[in-house]
């Protein structure tokens, strides 16, 4: 490549590199870490490690360069998710969707963090995850049971995803992308 060409890619780059930051938080278990793996390489596993604190990934697909903060879902970490949450282009919410009886909970803890003035008017995108195990929540059920339409001050979206099987996963790529701004 000539000089000429590298500068005019550089140029570019500069002119349309986007970027987001996002939070994702969720009960333990949900699969937070597993979606940030499926997205950062596309790997899946079943042995995973509970994240303790939180972990930080930054993850480039195309033009967008996406700042994840993988928070732990265990109770004594969810006082953290609102520090974690502040500023982000959208908060990302991941419900086992085949675990029912976790569902109330994470109804409460996904309604008390909305309640947050520092989080007011930030997009939320909820995801429900592990749709390859039959016991699945459809997704009319879980926009029912986790009171998503009584959500009025903010963007809300719901998708149904698998980590295991990719499923969808192509949906949220597009649907972050669309919510990217671009980087000044
Ligand atoms: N069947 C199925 N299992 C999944 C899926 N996604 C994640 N899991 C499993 O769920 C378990 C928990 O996944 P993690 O990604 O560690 O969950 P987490 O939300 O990060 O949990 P914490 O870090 O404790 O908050 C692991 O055994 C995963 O293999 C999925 O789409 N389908
Ligand atoms: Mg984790």
């Amino acid at each position: 490549m000539g000089l000429f060409d590298s500068l005019l890619n550089w140029l570019r780059s500069l002119f349309f590199k986007q970027e987001m930051e996002l939070s994702l938080v969720g009960l333990q278990n949900a699969g937070k870490t597993s979606l940030v793996n499926v997205l950062a390489t596309g790997g899946y596993s079943e042995d995973m490690i509970p994240t303790v604190g939180f972990n930080m990934r930054k993850v480039t697909k195309g033009n967008v360069t996406i700042k994840l903060w993988d928070l732990g879902g265990q109770r004594r970490f969810r006082t953290m998710w609102e520090r974690y949450c502040r500023g982000v282009t959208a908060i990302v919410y991941v419900v086992d969707a085949a675990d029912r009886d976790s569902i109330p909970i994470s109804r409460s803890e996904l309604h008390e963090l909305l309640t947050k003035p520092s989080l007011s008017g930030i997009p939320l995108l909820v995801l429900g995850n592990k749709i390859d195990k039959s016991e699945a929540l459809s997704q009319q059920a879980l926009v029912d049971q986790l009171g998503l339409e009584s959500i009025k001050d903010r963007e809300v979206c719901c998708y149904m995803i698998s980590c295991k099987e990719s499923i969808n996963i192509d949906v949220i790529i597009d649907w972050l992308i669309k919510h990217s701004r671009t980087a000044t």
